[in-house]
């Protein structure tokens, strides 16, 4: 199997991401120590291998290489535990992210939101005044991360929590309470701390390789409030320099407006986005896309099948496509309020321009994505500082 290994902060992705599902807050009430599960039944299988930064395996009767570890960060802290394989963890415990700042676990509370009961569809974040497309609502460390892919033994699964139950007990009583006050969409089917894992966890982009096997995810407390909608309004970014999760407004929001991010991949038919939905998260989604009228939702599954062959086939560096074709995608993100899409059609667009010597479109396209990427990804944007030192005079 393929082991990646983590970079220092500072290595960078150029690949626009398209954003995932949620995380969420303490503030409700996290239930009683007693109720949570125990850690017994993993204690035998563990063992302490270092103690500053602590590090765990997490299952003694896997080759040490092979088996998954977890350390606790900062060191002297447990506000956030990362599960992964002995000799990665090591590295990121060199990281000097880790000395630089040590937020506390977020308490929920914000002027700029306020995560409360949304009709139908669980807690949720809505805007407590009006927020600037741009404006940073929410920035913090997650409180429990991992690579997607382990190796685990047959006993560690869904069912009995077993791969989460450790790693979680050892947390600051504060983490476990943020963790513990999320919910689940897999009621009694999965363990309880796998439903809310699978339920909350949002992709962090850790490595600049492109490879499956170097997934990460990771569970923030409070962005994991924000409901999911075709057509969001904010997006979630991870910044790896300062191992934060942000999210910010895509657009205007109105005051009393719900805050939402996508969960599934917003370009798929709308029958294909709700079985995704209903699939991994359990919901039907009621959204404004998914509830158009027969007619209305054909044309916006056209627009959204149309930008996906287009974004498609501007990743590619050969694209052959023309002015007129890019114009038409972006005025299909606009008509879909698909804000993300629109700065990835001007990302690969100035390329595609730039690439036939198309100047003059090709400038104006990059510093066009430039400010796009600013909005949606703020200042720590990898797009974005990928751009400024292509094309520094922008
Ligand atoms: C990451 S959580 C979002 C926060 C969650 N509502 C809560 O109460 O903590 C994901 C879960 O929220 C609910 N959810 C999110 N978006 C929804 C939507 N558009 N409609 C209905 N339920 C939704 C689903 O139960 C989903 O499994």
């Amino acid at each position: 199997m393929r082991r990646g290994f983590l970079k220092s902060p500072g290595a960078l992705s150029i690949a626009p991401r398209e954003p995932g599902p949620s995380a969420a807050l303490p503030k409700a009430k996290a239930p009683s120590v007693q109720s949570r599960p125990q850690a017994a039944p993993g204690d035998g299988l563990t063992r302490v291998v270092e103690l500053h930064p602590r590090i765990v395996c997490s299952d003694i009767r896997l080759p040490p290489e092979r088996a998954p570890h977890f350390m606790y960060l900062p060191p002297g802290r447990a506000d956030m535990v990362f599960v992964d394989y002995l000799e990665n963890l090591q590295a990121m415990a060199r990281w000097p992210v880790w000395s630089q700042c040590s937020p506390d676990v977020p308490t929920g509370s914000s002027p700029l939101y306020e995560i409360r009961g949304i009709p139908g569809k669980g807690l949720g974040m809505v805007a407590q005044r009006h927020l600037k497309a741009g404006e940073l609502i929410v920035s913090e460390r997650p409180v429990y991360a991992q690579r997607a892919d382990l190796p685990r033994s047959s006993d560690f699964n869904y069912f009995n929590g077993l791969p989460y139950i450790a790693p979680v007990s050892g947390l600051s009583p504060s983490a476990q309470a943020s963790i513990y006050s999320l919910t689940t969409a897999f009621g009694t089917k999965r363990h309880r701390l796998a439903g809310i894992f699978h339920t909350n966890n949002l992709e962090l982009d850790i490595t600049h390789e492109p490879d499956p096997q170097n997934r990460f995810v990771g569970c923030f407390p409070t962005i994991a409030r924000a409901n999911h909608d075709c057509s969001p309004n904010s997006n979630y970014y991870f910044v790896f320099g300062s191992f934060s999760g942000q999210l910010r407004a895509m657009r205007d929001i109105e005051e009393g407006e719900e805050i939402t991010i996508s969960y599934c991949d917003a370009l798929a038919p709308r029958v294909e986005r709700q079985a995704a939905l209903e699939r991994l998260f359990c919901f039907t989604c009621g959204c404004p896309s998914c509830s158009l009228p027969e007619r209305e939702g054909r044309l916006s599954d056209e627009r959204r099948a149309r930008l996906d062959t287009l974004v498609a086939s501007i990743e590619q560096p050969s694209a052959t496509v023309t002015l007129e074709q890019l114009r038409d995608g972006l005025q299909y993100s606009r008509q879909e309020s698909l804000y993300a899409k629109y700065a990835q059609v001007l990302f690969y667009g100035s390329g595609t321009l730039l690439c036939r010597m198309d100047l003059q479109n090709g400038l104006e396209w990059a510093r066009m994505a430039k400010v796009e990427y600013l909005t949606l990804e703020g200042e720590d944007s990898a797009t974005l500082k990928a751009l400024s030192s292509l094309l520094p005079h922008l």
